[in-house]
């Protein structure tokens, strides 16, 4: 890549000249042309996306749901079939390369010579975007990633997890405003998982501006500030973490008791409450009602003896699942 893209992308010297939408799609249709006996595939229908400066936002879908296509299309790796998009304010018909210089993608698999060490590695990468010698920070990306006492190892002796680290740093030498993960996490265990994202959450932290791709909710729950969750090719949600959790207003309250219940005691009757189990009720209520009040006064009128209580609110996975369930609406039918 010729070395002007990737300064073009890093020229922006104050504040007031970054943009203020780091990602910006508009109407992204995508169909995928006939080819053999595979039919014309809609893989994304009318795209709208906007990710603000700095933001950590998480593209949550079931697998086939459109992300990868989205994310190949940012790197111009597919063609898109109608519609816009931005990159750090470089449209990717008009500027391709300066749009490709503005991101760092880190692929789903695990794709590194095992033969070079870290360092060449990053040197070589660099090397390919044209970063000049001076303007390399191959050491600082290693330690940001929590690599720099393995920059002289061999990959093939790095964990699993270091080679993800790897990766990540792999997408950093020429320095993008916007890091893609694609998947990062997909098979990996929890403790590498939480490690990878406390460096993910560090580069956010001092100014890059990530996209993940996810189908682990929790990760998008925990890491993202606003999650757009696509299926089928739409987007069905945006919004902030917290508005999206706050969407579904349900909420429970599980109260064990010493008493043997089969049935709901009169004075309960009203509230419905789920008997799970004969020392157990289960009371679902709207959280905005907030009848927690009444529903222990009635508990007490009818003499049962509390022992234990408990409450649950919905997280991302009941919304999930609620909106994932639906079938796609008319217009993305292939
Ligand atoms: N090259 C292609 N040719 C035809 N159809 C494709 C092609 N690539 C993807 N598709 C289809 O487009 C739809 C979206 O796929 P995509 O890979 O973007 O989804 P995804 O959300 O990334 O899923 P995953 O998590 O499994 O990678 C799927 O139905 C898929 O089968």
């Amino acid at each position: 890549m010729p070395r002007d893209n990737t300064a073009s992308a890093r020229t922006a010297t104050s504040a007031a000249d970054l943009p203020e939408q780091a990602v910006e799609v508009k109407g992204l249709n995508k169909t995928y042309r006939p080819s053999g006996k595979a039919e014309a595939k809609r893989a994304l229908t009318n795209v709208d996306l906007s990710i603000g400066r700095g933001k950590l936002f998480g593209l949550l879908g079931p697998n086939g749901a459109g992300k990868s296509t989205l994310i190949n299309i940012m790197a111009g790796l597919v063609h898109k079939t109608s519609g816009s998009m931005r990159l750090w304010d470089f449209d990717i018909d008009r500027n391709p390369r300066q749009a490709r210089a503005a991101i760092g993608i880190v692929p789903q698999e695990l794709n590194i010579d095992p033969f070079f060490t870290p360092r060449e590695l990053l040197e070589l990468q660099a090397g390919l975007y044209g970063v000049p010698p001076r303007e390399r920070r191959t050491d600082e990306i290693l330690g940001a990633m929590g690599l720099a006492d393995k920059a002289e190892a061999y990959t093939r002796s790095l964990s699993g997890g270091m080679r993800r680290r790897l990766m990540v740093a792999k997408a950093m030498v020429h320095n993008p405003p916007i890091l893609v993960l694609d998947e990062p996490t997909a098979g990996v265990d929890v403790e590498l998982r939480r490690q990878l994202w406390t460096h993910v959450r560090e580069l956010n932290r001092l100014g890059t501006t990530v996209l993940l791709t996810t189908h682990y909710l929790e990760e998008a729950e925990e890491l993202c500030d606003e999650i757009a969750i696509i299926n089928h090719g739409q987007v069905i949600a945006c919004d902030t973490t917290s508005a999206l959790l706050r969407r579904l207003d349900n909420k429970s309250i599980s109260l064990s008791v010493a008493e043997q219940v089969e049935t709901a005691p009169a004075a309960l009757a009203r509230f419905e409450p789920e008997i799970p189990d004969p020392h157990r009720l289960v009371f679902r209520y709207r959280a905005s009602q907030s009848p927690v009040a009444e529903i222990l006064a009635a508990v007490s009128e009818s003499g049962l003896t509390v022992t234990d209580v408990s409450t649950e609110e919905t997280d991302l996975e009941d919304i999930f699942l609620q909106l994932t369930a639906a079938p796609p609406r008319p217009e993305a039918a292939a």
